[in-house]
């Protein structure tokens, strides 16, 4: 780790340069801390109370490192070829390629300015940014094991950014060596082990760093987080439509789900706003949007409580339909339910296809426009698509074998259904949970010992938080079962039904 004086020597040094970019502003009672004990790296805190409104920095827009400004375009004006592709620059011209996307366009953008050294205009930026990552992308296999049965550690996408670097980062630097290691370059030739490493740096900064530089739109987070919604490891981003943008100041903002500042763009500068009165002492805070612990972990390589109630977890299909077989019991043979799969993947509805798994999560009011978090996070039902689809399944068994009992009246009486499908979800809703080898007392148990820190205490917090979603989901699955079995004329076997008896 750096020491103090030259950590904080290097934040003064980017203060300083970022002071003198003509259009830059920089607020006289903010200033950039160093945060490592709290694990936050740097942030910016607030000096004395800051009204609502106030801007507490202005970024030029020819400060941003993208596609526009990069002496890289004039290099490679190829790589950029602006033919058709619809992708946008940092000040709304088109720009892009075919070959390349706006990730690996400012992945490679990212490594020349880095290999120029002191000839980068961005130096006393780039010499703050990250070079060790704790995204799961840079886990060991022991660490990531932390994770269970959780569905990130299929989401990391290390093996599909190798392939990415491989096939469009890598080529590029070596038909070019010029460009990147010019003669006068400060640093020395990499071999592709090195660059393989400096890519991935690269990819996973633009990741938790990079602004989309599209206009914003009303729920957007404040610009931060090049990655889609459904994101996978960082190689697409939304078809690498968007372009992207390191944007100096903006991205020194930390970050949760109850913040205080927003980043708004505008056509000559983005600005930094106070949302509300920030207090002295107070620390600055954007907002990445209503991201899961696990999202928040794979992008940005960091968890908070705030954000637990965003979290997410995913329901397996086959676990559904295990419970189903069992309540079909043993009167179709392998070669039966096979035809059934088939089939309901023929009926499942073409737009949406059918599903493997479906994901469960709470229903949560946004955040107001002050940045605080308003009301409860309650799990309030199960998505309407895993009802569809249990119905869909339920035909395909009776097309196959039209007397099985169970689903003839299934689908002859919509509470009976109902309560068959809430009795399956239960029962794979328990074995989901199952499939976690600690339990979730075990694991908050784990939370309140404090030698378990770092990547593993953040493992256990994802883990946790999927754990106790599932059981809140179980809950109100129980209470729709009451309800459905009260509901049913002569419903005998539930309890809420033998409770109306008594
Ligand atoms: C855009 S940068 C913010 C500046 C960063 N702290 C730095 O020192 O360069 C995003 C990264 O900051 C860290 N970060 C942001 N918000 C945080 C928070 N609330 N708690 C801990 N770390 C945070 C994470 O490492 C994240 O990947």
């Amino acid at each position: 780790m750096e020491t103090n004086s030259d950590f904080n020597e290097s934040s003064q040094r980017f203060v300083d340069w970022f002071q003198s970019l003509p259009g830059a502003t920089f607020h006289n009672d903010i200033e950039i801390r160093d945060l490592r004990q709290q694990n936050a790296g740097r942030g910016i805190v607030a000096k004395a109370d800051i009204p609502p409104d106030t801007v507490l920095f202005t970024i030029p827009r020819n400060a941003i490192i993208c596609a526009s400004t990069s002496a890289l375009k004039s290099q490679l004006p190829h790589l950029f070829d602006l033919e058709n592709d619809d992708a946008e620059s940092c000040d709304g011209d088109e720009a892009s390629s075919k070959s390349q996307d706006s990730w690996t366009l400012l992945i490679l953008i990212m490594i020349y300015e880095f290999l120029q050294g002191p000839a980068s205009r961005w130096k006393p930026y780039l010499d703050i940014l990250p070079s060790t990552f704790d995204t799961p992308m840079f886990w060991s296999d022991t660490e990531l094991s932390e994770l269970q049965a959780s569905a990130l550690i299929h989401r990391i996408g290390k093996d599909s950014a190798d392939q990415m670097i491989r096939s469009k980062i890598l080529p590029i630097i070596h038909d070019h060596p010029h460009i990147f290691f010019p003669a006068n370059s400060p640093s020395p030739k990499l071999d592709d082990t090195q660059l393989l490493a400096l890519a991935h740096r690269m990819g996973s900064t633009i990741m938790a760093y990079a602004f989309d530089l599209e206009p914003e739109t009303d729920d957007s987070a404040s610009g931060l987080g090049a990655d889609g919604e459904e994101g996978d490891g960082w190689v697409e981003d939304r078809e690498g439509k968007t372009m992207l943008g390191m944007v100096p100041m903006a991205d020194m903002l930390n970050a949760d789900a109850e913040f205080n500042a927003h980043i708004a763009h505008h056509e000559d500068c983005l600005t930094a706003t106070a949302l509300r009165t920030i207090h002295a002492g107070e620390e600055i805070l954007n907002y990445y949007g209503s991201l899961s612990s696990a999202e928040l972990l794979r992008r940005y390589g960091y968890v908070t409580a705030k954000h637990a109630r965003y979290d997410a977890v995913e329901l397996a299909w086959e676990l559904v339909e295990k419970r189903l077989k069992e309540r079909v019991g043993g009167g179709m043979r392998r070669e039966e339910w096979e035809r059934v799969t088939q089939l309901v993947e023929s009926l499942s509805d073409e737009d949406e296809g059918f599903e493997k798994s479906f994901v469960l999560e709470r229903s949560s009011p946004d955040p107001d426009s002050t940045g605080r978090l308003v009301g409860e996070a309650v799990f309030d039902g199960l998505p309407d698509e895993l009802e569809k689809q249990f119905k869909t399944f339920l035909k395909a068994v009776k097309n196959i074998k039209p007397d099985v009992e169970v689903v003839v009246r299934a689908l002859s009486d919509r509470d009976i259904r109902k309560e068959l499908y809430l009795e399956c979800v239960r029962g794979a809703l328990q074995d989901q949970e199952g499939q976690y080898q600690t339990s979730l007392e075990e694991d908050e148990r784990l939370l309140g010992e404090r030698q378990v820190t770092g990547r593993k205490r953040m493992a256990v917090w994802v883990r946790r938080g999927e754990k106790q979603l599932l059981r809140e989901a179980k809950a109100w699955v129980d209470r729709e079962l009451a309800e459905v079995r009260n509901r049913r004329p002569g419903g005998d076997d539930g309890p809420a039904a033998k409770r109306r008896r008594v």
